[in-house]
């Protein structure tokens, strides 16, 4: 048995524990200029199990830094136009420095047109065309959460990004698309040479092996297996898929996309699911309030 403690593990929630401390002495100092604490509303339609764990983490998470936070809650059969109405409520409540609608939403609602009705300002989920738009141009942008908190778990872990190969599994909106867009970026922390493979992607697993960074945001646990990642590779392993499993006390189990028995031993560096990417998420929409707050993307 090895005695030896070092570990290709990336600890996405020690990570995120030093962001919220970072955001944590900015809130006091605001505090003692005499200043407005950041105030995020979040609002959560329904009740799905797992969009109820994330919001409250969202909730605990601003308590832990100083943040004031407000959950707005709706019945799942909310109409389109109430909850348009909450929106605009909230955009135009200056106490509300960024609020998040929580997705998916009910399938009588249109997810785009909510999320076109924020107002840019205030979308500190980065999902408005207007910050997308922004950051494709590369000027300053709300970014969306984890997109960025990938990005900078890699440059804090101390991972050269610049001229690998990135292969990212997955073109959501929401991840797979923008984290290809900032990990192409001039920047030091990107500057990657990138491959956005979705599931109409021809050799996918000959793909992969070309890797130096794997990024699998696909929603399909442990999809990613051993003979699909170069040995040396770096392994971000977005998905939270949870799945059903009576020996727990929860009833489930929270799997990766990732088959992280068989990659685990071949990647150089790889995120744990849970511990890696979920909670960088939940620190860098932390970090978009403060920047709401301050007005720093759009100047007030
Ligand atoms: N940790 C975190 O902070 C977050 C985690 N997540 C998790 O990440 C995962 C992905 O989320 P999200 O991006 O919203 O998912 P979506 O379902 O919106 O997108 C999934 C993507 O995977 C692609 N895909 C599906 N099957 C295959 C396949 N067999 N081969 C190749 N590509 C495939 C789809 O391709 P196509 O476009 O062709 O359909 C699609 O582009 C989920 O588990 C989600 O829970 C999401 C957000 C934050
Ligand atoms: N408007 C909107 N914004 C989002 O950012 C958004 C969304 N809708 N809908 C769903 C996805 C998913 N997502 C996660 C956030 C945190 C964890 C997270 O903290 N995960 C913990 C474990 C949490 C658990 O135990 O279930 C971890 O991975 O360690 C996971 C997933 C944000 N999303
Ligand atoms: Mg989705």
């Amino acid at each position: 048995m090895s005695l030896t403690t070092t570990s290709n593990l990336i600890d996405g929630k020690q990570t995120a524990e030093d962001i919220k401390a970072e955001i944590a002495a900015e809130v006091a100092a605001l505090k003692a200029a005499g200043k407005k604490v950041p105030h995020l509303a979040a609002i959560l339609v329904g009740h799905d199990g797992g969009s109820e764990t994330y919001v409250r983490n969202k909730v605990l998470a601003c308590e832990r830094v100083g943040f004031a936070s407000t959950l707005l809650r709706y019945e799942d059969d909310i109409t389109e136009a109430e909850l348009l109405a909450k929106v605009d409520e909230l955009n135009h409540d200056p106490e509300i420095d960024g609020f998040i609608v929580q997705l998916p939403l009910p399938k009588h609602i249109d997810p785009e047109k909510v999320i076109e009705a924020i107002r840019p300002e205030k979308d500190v989920d980065g999902f408005h065309p207007m910050n997308i738009g922004r950051m494709v141009a590369g000027l300053p942008a709300l970014l969306p959460a984890t997109p960025s908190g990938i990005v900078e778990l890699l440059a804090r872990q101390g991972i050269k990004t610049s001229g690998k190969h990135c292969v990212v599994i997955g073109r959501s909106n929401i991840v797979g698309t923008p984290v290809s867009i900032l990990l192409a970026k001039n920047l030091d922390t990107a500057n990657c040479t990138v491959t956005l493979c979705h599931s109409r992607t021809q050799n996918l697993a000959e793909i992969c092996r070309t890797a130096d960074i794997v990024v699998a945001a696909i929603g399909r646990p442990e999809f990613v297996t051993g003979d699909m990642v170069r040995p040396g590779a770096v392994v971000i392993d977005v998905g939270t898929t949870r799945v059903a499993d009576a020996t727990k006390k929860s009833g489930y189990v929270l799997k990766g996309d990732v088959n992280f028995a068989e990659v685990a031993p071949l990647a150089s560096a790889i995120t744990p699911v849970p511990g890696g990417v979920g909670p960088m998420t939940i620190a860098m929409l932390l970090l978009n309030t403060l920047r709401a707050a301050k007005g720093e993307i759009y100047p007030r």
